[in-house]
């Protein structure tokens, strides 16, 4: 064999043994998933948001301390049943992911967690949720909480998600239930404050949800998805996110109205809305490209803070 032949089929036996061992390790891949895949699967930042906002709805529910067994198995429950609920979400909705750059890594929409088992985890933490509600807390909030999981894994994810551009504004309501959540774990019924905390959330989630998609528009357009920016254009997006944030700013002022917060509740509130307002108005007609990223990433700030706001007027001696 020639000097220039023996290079060329060195250089072919190398390039199949990359190729066998990538196929190899992509193999590996798929049969071992670590623990850390299961765990993103579970959505764990969104989860520790939506606890915090059922935290604040059980503390604000009572005048003294939440009862720990009830704050214990409240907080395991509404978790461990929102957690089953974003596995769900990774399982119906793995070929949407695996077409959009910010999804394609998922575990399920990669293969390294396949559907049966990612099916299994998802019931395993649904059933433990619901009977740590049912048994510890009450079958008000194990009830409401599997409504509200329906609600995001089956009426949103498989239904609303495909099918208008007003999908988060109706599926934001499972979102937005866990403060109703831990105000029932903590009285066993539904309260007009309870729903008032609801009522936040649930105007807070279209800017939260419409300026990521903003940003993230080619990604929805490419998988089909319609979203409003792709339906409606990005110009009438920014005009709703605005209209939102308006009608946010107003009902964040209830709490102090109804006398069920007080004056810190009222000037923490107010700064926040004030920037958020200020965020929603330079996306809309001064935005740069970073914009609506910055707008999406201020809008978690801005509910964090607001509920820890919240639980800090409810326990000032004022
Ligand atoms: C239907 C309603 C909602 C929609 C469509 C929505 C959509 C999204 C999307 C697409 C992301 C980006 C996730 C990623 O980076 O992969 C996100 C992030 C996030 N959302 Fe929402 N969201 C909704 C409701 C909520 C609610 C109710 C909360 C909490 C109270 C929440 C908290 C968060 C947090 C904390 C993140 C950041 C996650 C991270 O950094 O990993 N979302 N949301
Ligand atoms: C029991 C209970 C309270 C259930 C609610 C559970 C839950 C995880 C709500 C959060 C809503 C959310 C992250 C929507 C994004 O879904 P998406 O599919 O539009 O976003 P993605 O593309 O990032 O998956």
């Amino acid at each position: 064999m020639s000097r220039a032949a023996e290079l060329k089929s060195n250089h072919q036996q190398a390039h199949t043994n990359s190729t066998q061992t990538a196929q190899v390790v992509n193999a590996t891949e798929h049969m071992r998933a670590s623990w850390r895949d299961y765990y993103e699967l579970t959505k764990p930042r969104v989860v520790m948001l939506l606890l915090l906002t059922a935290l604040v709805g059980m503390c604000l529910a009572t005048s003294t301390w939440v009862e720990p067994v009830i704050l214990v198995a409240g907080m395991l429950g509404i978790g461990l049943l929102s957690s089953a609920a974003a596995v769900i979400n990774h399982v119906v909705d793995h070929k949407i992911d695996s077409v959009m750059a910010r999804t394609f890594n998922r575990p399920v929409a990669k293969g390294k967690v396949s559907i049966r088992n990612a099916l299994i985890f998802a019931l395993a933490l649904g059933l433990v949720g619901f009977v740590a509600l049912a048994v510890f807390v009450n079958m008000l909030t194990a009830w409401l909480t599997l409504l509200s999981l329906v609600g995001y894994a089956v009426i949103y994810t498989m239904y609303l998600k495909r099918a208008t551009p007003q999908n988060i504004v109706i599926g934001g309501l499972a979102g937005a239930a866990p403060p109703l959540l831990g105000w029932t774990a903590v009285t066993g019924e539904i309260h007009a404050y309870g729903l008032l905390l609801v009522l936040i959330v649930f105007t807070w989630t279209p800017p939260h949800f419409w300026a990521l998609a903003i940003h993230r528009e080619k990604d929805y357009a490419k998988a089909k998805i319609p979203m409003l920016p792709n339906t409606h254009g990005v110009d009438f997006t920014k005009t709703c996110i605005v209209l939102y944030t308006l009608l946010l700013c107003l009902i964040c002022l209830l709490p102090y109205l109804t006398g069920m917060s007080g004056m810190f509740y009222l000037v923490g509130s107010s700064m926040l809305n004030a920037y958020f307002m200020y965020l929603a108005l330079k996306l809309k007609y001064r935005a740069s490209p970073t914009t609506a990223m910055t707008t999406f990433k201020f809008s978690i700030l801005h509910l964090m803070v607001l509920f820890v706001v919240l639980l800090i007027d409810h326990y000032l001696p004022i």
